[in-house]
């Protein structure tokens, strides 16, 4: 899917994430499910070539699955699973994650065949579309040894969906509790917006007219350090790496909040500062230190996609609603404390969406 339309599709949805935030008319509310969703329709677009419905139990499955898979890949049974691979079946943790897992294939299986019954090899609806074309045509060729199999797409498509939702719904869920945390913050985006944008829906283009904004998006994603310890990697010969000799074969952990948080490399590294990217001029200025998607080969695929979501659905979500704590509820006591997983969540919690719109009326 191109830009522009990656860019429309996620300008649909904030049509919809919209409308339940309202319907919550400012009182506190948990934002973690519709979050989700809204994010996995935008990689479901691409993958299925539709969106489903926040209420589709099939969809509520999958992400639902899908997220509390990350949970358990991080957890302390499943480091205890890598070292002893034979204690699996005895850890239960370790069944859910295989229950999970089947699930998910069974799911996408299903899906994928209503796509198959549907397929015409002259108009792709997405990515399962453009595979089984592809598939087809190598089966006619009678290629043997070719990657175009049920199993791989089933692995990939679960990947890519888990992949894209979680990541870039989490760090929405950390930018949102922020700003609630630091109205100050919050304030001198909203007055940007209302500024810069005079109204008129955000487009990927008004990024360069929103460094502040930019920047904030930036910093919830430098602080957030939502994928710590990165993916492990393995050397795939022997290296020598600053006197250090790793051996061909070694696992690699290269870890993202060594340079997140570096204290060489930020001003203030444990805190919300969104100066850590602006220059003298108020405009934003490049880290190299910043690098949430990692780095090298394997770097993120999805960086400029999520970079898109994030810019497009925080930036209409700062538009049209004021975050704040539930009443009773200080913003010091927003805790930042993460769940640990394979990615690093906020805590459970609520917040209010209050119209600006209304608020403004009042
Ligand atoms: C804020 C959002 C995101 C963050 C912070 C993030 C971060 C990362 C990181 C750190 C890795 C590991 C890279 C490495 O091994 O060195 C990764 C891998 C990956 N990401 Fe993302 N990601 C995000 C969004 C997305 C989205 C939207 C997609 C969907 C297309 C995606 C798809 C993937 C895939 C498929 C891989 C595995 C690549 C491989 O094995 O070579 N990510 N991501």
């Amino acid at each position: 899917m191109g830009k522009k339309l990656s860019e429309q599709k996620i300008l649909d949805e904030m049509g919809y994430l919209r409308e339940v935030f309202e319907k919550f008319q400012g009182n506190p509310f948990d934002m973690h499910e519709p979050v989700n969703y809204a994010v996995s329709n935008i990689i479901s677009a691409i993958v299925y070539g539709k969106r489903f419905e926040y209420e589709d139990p099939v969809f509520q499955g999958m992400v639902e699955r899908s997220n509390q898979n990350i949970r358990i890949l991080g957890s302390s049974v499943i480091q205890i699973y890598n070292m002893c691979p034979f204690l699996g079946p005895w850890l239960k943790t370790w069944r859910t994650l295989m229950e999970n897992m089947d699930s998910n294939k069974r799911a996408i299986k299903k899906l994928v065949k209503v796509l198959q019954k549907t397929l015409n090899p002259l108009e792709s609806r997405g990515f399962i579309d453009t595979f089984l074309i592809q598939k087809e045509s190598i089966q006619e060729s009678e290629e043997k040894d070719s990657h175009f199999h049920e199993q791989n797409l089933l692995i990939t498509v679960a990947n890519l969906f888990s992949a894209g939702t979680d990541t870039t719904a989490t760090t929405l869920r950390w930018g949102l509790m922020l700003m609630a945390k630091y109205p100050h913050i919050q304030d001198r985006v909203q007055k940007e917006i209302d500024q810069k944008l005079a109204g008129h829906q955000p487009v990927s283009e008004d990024r360069k007219n929103l460094p502040y904004t930019d920047a904030v998006i930036h910093e919830i994603q430098r602080l957030g350090n939502i994928v710590p310890l990165n993916v492990p990697h393995m050397t795939s010969c022997d290296v020598t790496f600053n006197g250090y000799l790793i051996k061909k074969g070694t696992c690699v952990l290269p870890l993202l909040t060594s340079v997140l948080w570096d204290e060489n490399e930020w001003e203030t590294p444990n805190t919300f500062n969104p100066e850590h990217f602006l220059d003298e001029k108020g405009q934003l200025r490049k880290r190299d230190a910043f690098m949430p998607f990692s780095a090298g080969r394997r770097m993120c695929p999805g960086e400029s996609l999520a970079r898109m979501e994030l810019f497009l659905f925080f930036t209409s979500l700062l538009q049209h609603f004021r975050f704040t704590p539930p009443p009773g509820v200080s913003e010091d006591d927003l805790d930042l404390t993460p769940v640990v997983g394979l990615t690093l969540s906020p805590s459970p919690h609520k917040l209010c969406a209050i119209s600006r719109a209304e608020r403004q009326q009042n």
